[in-house]
């Protein structure tokens, strides 16, 4: 199972977080990521966690202000980035352009998308993985793995039935009977913001949540 932690714009510490997360994952053997706003990627990568952009846009070097270029998250220490979050939505040629953008320069890619359709339509276009995230549980506490189940179902579903690409989940996720409700589902990983962003105890959220999980 992968664990993604969304920091989103959350007043927390992102390097707290993020040394928090590194330490769970030497301890437990689980795969966990960090995606902080793109300012902090380079302090967050320096902790050892492995770090994701919360995006990346179509674009290449060039005139593009305001954008997120993919070389300077990667040259930052970005691994992997999200793209098409509900709280980030694109266009369908955004998203397609911003993995194309992630592909040439080796990050990762999660797609986020809200119900099994769109997931079918997002795993067309050849993530590296899909996650399926409700809007209306996200930042709930009420984990998607337990109150839509199908959601999940369905997904790993139509993303198996386009092709070979990962299945997460998210939205609500915090305890480790929601990650192990998700990997029952079928999700091959799970992706949290509030449980771990918005905890007094990163560390022993993080603890907590992978558990069942853990080597
Ligand atoms: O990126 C994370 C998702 O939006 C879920 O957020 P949440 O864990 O606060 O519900």
């Amino acid at each position: 199972m992968f664990v993604v932690v969304n920091l989103k714009a959350y007043p927390c510490d992102p390097v707290a977080v993020a040394e928090a997360a590194a330490d769970v994952a030497d301890e437990t053997g689980v795969r966990i990521a960090v995606a902080p706003q793109a300012a902090d990627i380079s302090r967050v990568a320096e902790t050892g966690v492995e770090t994701w952009a919360q995006h990346v846009d179509a674009v290449d070097h060039g005139s593009h202000t305001g954008s997120t270029l993919a070389e300077a998250a990667a040259e930052a220490g970005a691994e992997g980035t999200l793209l098409n979050h509900s709280e980030k939505r694109l266009r369908l040629a955004d998203i397609d352009g911003g993995l194309r953008a992630a592909e040439r320069v080796g990050l990762e890619s999660i797609v986020c998308a809200n119900n099994p359709r769109q997931i079918a339509a997002a795993a067309a276009l050849e993530p590296d993985a899909v996650a399926v995230e409700p809007p209306a549980l996200i930042g709930t506490g009420t984990p998607v793995s337990q109150a839509d189940p199908e959601v999940v179902t369905d997904s790993v579903e139509a993303a198996d039935a386009v092709g070979d690409v990962d299945v997460l989940c998210g939205a609500g996720i915090s305890t480790g009977d929601d990650l192990e409700a998700a990997a029952e589902l079928g999700a091959e990983g799970v992706l949290l913001a509030s449980g771990v962003a918005k905890a007094d105890a990163p560390k022993a959220a993080l603890r907590d949540l992978v558990e069942p999980i853990a080597e």
